[in-house]
């Protein structure tokens, strides 16, 4: 049998383990905090509470006091402290930072050599980041999103057990936002790295994160997996914005161009358009907005809205605009729906509590895999 402190060892092996302070003359960072080994971790907060300090913390690049543990590996303890170069994990920043002088390709070299990898294959990054075409070319030829790209495979290169990203997307525009998106779900889904994930976008947590810490002044205020971070009353993900839901669905299959996922025993249907990688049995994320979301007292069975999911009212709170209220629904399962409905309809359903209603989603957007 195992011992305690064998035990107590296993316990921590798949968790990063922070318990730093960080004193500043205007600022104290304080976080102890067990986080998953496992998916995206998002640092999410208002600037300036702590997020990119947080992330240096733990590459080595400030120096707190207290311990650090990744996976069972001291990084940092009362006897020692790892520096940068030593901690196996890779760093992307807001800007790609490449050298100008070197192609794609030599700057992605350039990199493993120093860290004495120049002969790992690179291919499966090159591939999975889309970047082949790209190899030859200078930074200074290449888009923002392509330089991002870059930058991600530099880091990836490196083999790391950690990915640390710092608003990998501040600096690009709406559109290069999208482009690179499906890049990062990609990492994802398919390779086992954890990642922490600076971002003040609620939309890049809904797509991205597993689990979501929020951080405010320096210190943690909620430490949460993704799902109950959204449905948190009041969640900081959504201030002053409309409320989204994030589902987790099993494909099955598509009939007439729409592909049914399971939900709580229901049935959820999406255009298969949408549904890149839908394989059936595959638990994917569907994000549903409150504005998509109308109640009914009743299943109807003549409306050209294909979903409709059976629910119970479990809170009425005030939303974003204030001629409407948000209503938090509650599927068999626990999962839970927003709908964002007139302060007039909620009265004319003499909506509460409790009660058991239809939801009518007219849209649901399909983000990636889900870790469970
Ligand atoms: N080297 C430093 N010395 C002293 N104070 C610092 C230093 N670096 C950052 N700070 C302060 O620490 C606080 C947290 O900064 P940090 O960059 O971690 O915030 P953030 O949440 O990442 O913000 P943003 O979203 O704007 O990047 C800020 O008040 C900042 O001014």
């Amino acid at each position: 049998m195992a011992s305690e402190s064998e035990k107590s060892v296993n316990m921590a092996a798949d968790t990063i383990d922070i318990d730093l302070t960080l004193r500043w003359p205007e600022f104290t960072l304080q976080v102890a905090q067990s986080l998953p080994g496992r998916g995206v971790t998002a640092l999410f907060g208002h600037s300036g509470s702590g997020k990119t300090t947080l992330l240096r913390c733990v590459a080595g690049l400030e120096r707190p006091r207290g311990k650090l543990h990744f996976k069972g590996q001291a990084w940092q303890d009362e006897r020692r402290f790892l520096p940068p170069h030593q901690r196996p994990l890779g760093y992307v920043f807001q800007d790609a930072n490449l050298f100008a002088h070197l192609s794609v390709l030599g700057n992605l070299r350039y990199g493993m050599k120093r860290a004495g990898r120049g002969d790992a294959d690179i291919d499966p990054i090159i591939d999975l980041l889309g970047i082949g075409h790209l190899l030859p070319r200078r930074p200074a030829l290449l888009s923002g999103g392509e330089r991002q790209r870059v930058g991600i495979a530099r880091a990836l290169a490196l083999q790391p057990q950690l990915l640390l990203m710092d608003e990998p997307l501040a600096a690009l525009d709406l559109k290069r936002k999208l482009e690179i998106l499906p890049y990062l779900e990609r990492l994802h889904n398919e390779l086992d790295i954890p990642m922490l994930y600076v971002t003040h976008a609620p939309a890049e947590v809904l797509r991205l994160a597993d689990h979501v810490v929020m951080l405010g002044g320096g210190q943690v205020q909620a430490s949460l997996p993704l799902r109950e971070a959204v449905a948190l009353p009041g969640s900081p993900l959504f201030a002053g914005q409309s409320h989204v839901a994030v589902l987790l669905g099993r494909a099955g299959a598509a009939e007439q161009g729409l592909r049914a996922f399971e939900v709580a025993g229901q049935t959820l249907r999406v255009p298969e358009d949408a549904c890149s990688g839908c394989e059936p049995g595959r638990v994917m994320r569907l994000q549903v907005s409150a504005r998509d979301v109308s109640v009914s007292l009743l299943q109807l069975p003549e409306v050209s809205i294909n979903n409709q999911l059976q629910v119970r009212v479990v809170e009425i709170a005030d939303a974003a605009h204030p001629v409407n209220v948000l209503v938090r629904l509650e599927l068999g399962d626990g999962q839970i729906l927003f709908a964002e409905i007139t302060r007039a309809s909620r009265e004319r359903l003499e909506l509460r509590p409790g009660l058991l209603v239809w939801a009518l989603v007219k849209a649901v957007a399909l983000a990636g895999d889900m870790m469970q």
